[in-house]
Order: C-alpha cells, then structure tokens, then sequence
C-alpha cells in the first residue's frame, strides 16, 4: 500500500486542460534572504538589552512580519523528537491517513493537496495533520506521537505568549490581552510534509497564504522553500538549524491596527527531497472579538469565529482565501 496521497490522479484532468501559457510560465525563483535573526537570551539580562531585544522583534514585524529567534528556550531534543514521530506518521499508508477517525482526530484533520482547486496555481503538493489542541486529548498516541506533541504545544504556548505580549506592550496593548483571551486549548499544530513533486517548477508546495492566528512559529528542516513576499518581490528564507521562524497573523495585523504584518508566504516544491515542517498557529476561543487596538480602526470588529466562517465560504467559492480585506471599513 503506498504512503503517497493520490496527487497525480487528482490533478491529472488540471494538468492536462491547463493552457500552453500556464504550463510554461515556471514559478520565479529568487535569492535566499537572511531573515532579522533575534537573540531571545536578551530578554532575560539587563534592562537596556531586554529593551533592544524587545524593540528589534518591533522593527522585524513592522517592516517583514517575519523574524527568526534562537536561544528561544524549546529545547532541539525536542525539536528533533518531534521530527521524528512526524516522520513516522506520514510514512503510514495513504489508506489509513485518509479514514475518517485516524488517530481518533476530528474530521479533516489529516488534509493533502488542494481538493478544490480550479487552477494549476491552485494546486499544492503537501499533506498536513492539522491538529485542533482542544483534541489532543482523546488523540490516539501513535508510537510517541500524541505525548511529544503535548510537550512541545505547552513550550509552544508559552513562548508564543510571551512574544506576543512583548510585541502588544509596544503597541499599549494591555499586558494580560493574550492570558485573558487564548488558552492552550483556542491554538492548532500543524505538521506539513512536502513529498518530492515532479511539476516543481508548476506547483507550490502550499499557495501563497496569510495564517489565521496571532502569529505562527514555524519549524523547518534544512531542505528550504518557505518563500515570503514584501512590495511584489518574493524572498526565500535561509533555513538555519538553531532558529524558529515567526510570522505575524492576520488576528495582530487587524489588532495592531495594520502596524504589524500579516505577510503572504508560501512553500515552493521540491523536485528531489521531501521536506518536514511544523507550524504552531497561536490563536484565540472562537467567541473573542478582534478590535484595532487605535482609531481610526482600517478593521471592522469580527469575532475569531466568524472570521474562520468567512474563510471556509470564500475557500468552498474560489479554492482561495481572501482574509482581512473582507473586513476592512
Ligand atoms: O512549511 C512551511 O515552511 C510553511 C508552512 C505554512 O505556511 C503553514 O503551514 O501555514
Ligand atoms: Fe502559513
């Protein structure tokens, strides 16, 4: 039984009716791009380095949305364990990711590709367990898999805290926003694995998106394609072994008011090495409603939960997501 998801048979009638023009117009690839690499140790010397370090994850999510940090304090045993139960739970047969209660997840939890996809630019050649925290619980262990990502959600959680509240403090957001509205339970893990795609120069691994949280820390392996773009250009971000990549969300861009940027990224594909990430998405409960955090609001008020209602109907009407711009005033 293969462990592949049936991507060529999918998107076989797409590939075949799209046009001489899209078939040939490869995806462009640009210069890998050192994204601002922040030194988290500093939080915890003096006031004056604490206050840089502080002021330097500001600049990066005003300016890119995007930073990496090291001395972050999650542990790369971890890291390194994680990868691994992530590893073997892809390696299991298509049959078995695709039934219904695998792992004893909600529904939907284990996703591959782009099922609703009307363009080859629509089509994406990943499969993800995205895993809903409020699940973990009953969630199956699966070798170590459950206890590993259990411990990694909780350093996840506070570390995505304790950034977010460094970034609100600048902004005179109050210091509790963050306790008083996101539990470990409102966030999502997400393990992505890019399989070898042989339309590399066609397809993305995952298309240019923006995330629905506050922010997102991302794990990456060595392999690289995670792609970001700023002014039209896109950036390709160099992997580095130590760090965690950060991204802003849509929630802190509407929060913030438009000062911190929720940036559009993607993964490109690779024609010859599978690729491993994580991405921990730090969201609020559904019912908390998102109010700019200055005037005049550039957002109208939404509460998480419709703002997740909206995506799903703009996703089943155009394969795509349009975001925040539905709620601008
Ligand atoms: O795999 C990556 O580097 C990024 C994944 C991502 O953007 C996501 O899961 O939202
Ligand atoms: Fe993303």
């Amino acid at each position: 039984m293969g462990v592949e998801p049936p991507f060529f048979e999918k998107y076989k009638a797409i590939l075949q009716s799209s046009t001489e023009k899209e078939k040939f117009s490869t995806i462009e690839v640009f210069e890998e791009f050192e994204l601002p690499l922040i030194d988290l140790s500093g939080l915890n010397l003096g006031p004056f380095e604490r206050q840089k370090c502080i002021e330097q994850m500001d600049k990066a999510a005003r300016e890119w949305g995007f930073f990496q940090i090291v001395n972050h304090g999650i542990p790369g045993g971890l890291l390194d364990r994680l990868k691994y139960e992530q590893m073997k739970v892809f390696h299991l047969p298509f049959d078995k990711k695709a039934e219904k209660k695998f792992l004893n997840l909600s529904a939907h939890s284990y996703r591959w590709g782009n099922p609703l996809a009307t363009s080859l630019r629509n089509l994406s050649w990943s499969e993800a367990l995205h895993i809903s925290l409020k699940d973990i619980s009953r969630m199956d262990e699966c070798n170590k898999l459950r206890s590993t990502i259990q411990e990694y959600a909780r350093k996840a959680n506070l570390l995505a805290q304790k950034l977010a509240e460094h970034l609100a403090q600048i902004l005179g957001i109050k210091p509790n926003y963050f306790q008083e509205n996101c539990s470990p339970s409102s966030s999502s893990l997400r393990m992505n694995r890019y399989p070898p795609c042989p339309f590399s120069s066609r397809m993305f691994g995952i298309i240019p998106h923006t995330d629905t949280d506050f922010l997102t820390i991302l794990s990456q392996d060595q392999v690289g394609g995670l792609q970001f773009n700023t002014d039209g250009r896109w950036f390709s971000v160099k992997p580095n072994p130590k760090a965690l990549v950060i991204n802003i969300g849509d929630l802190f861009q509407a929060l913030s008011n438009g000062i911190y940027k929720s940036i559009t990224h993607r993964v490109a594909a690779n024609e010859e090495v599978e690729r491993y990430s994580i991405a921990y998405f730090y969201c609020p409960t559904d019912e908390v409603v998102i109010q700019s955090c200055s005037e005049p609001a550039l957002y109208r008020n939404f509460s998480f939960k419709e703002y997740k209602q909206q995506i799903e109907r703009d996703v089943k009407a155009t394969g795509d997501k349009v975001g925040l711009s539905r709620f601008l005033w």
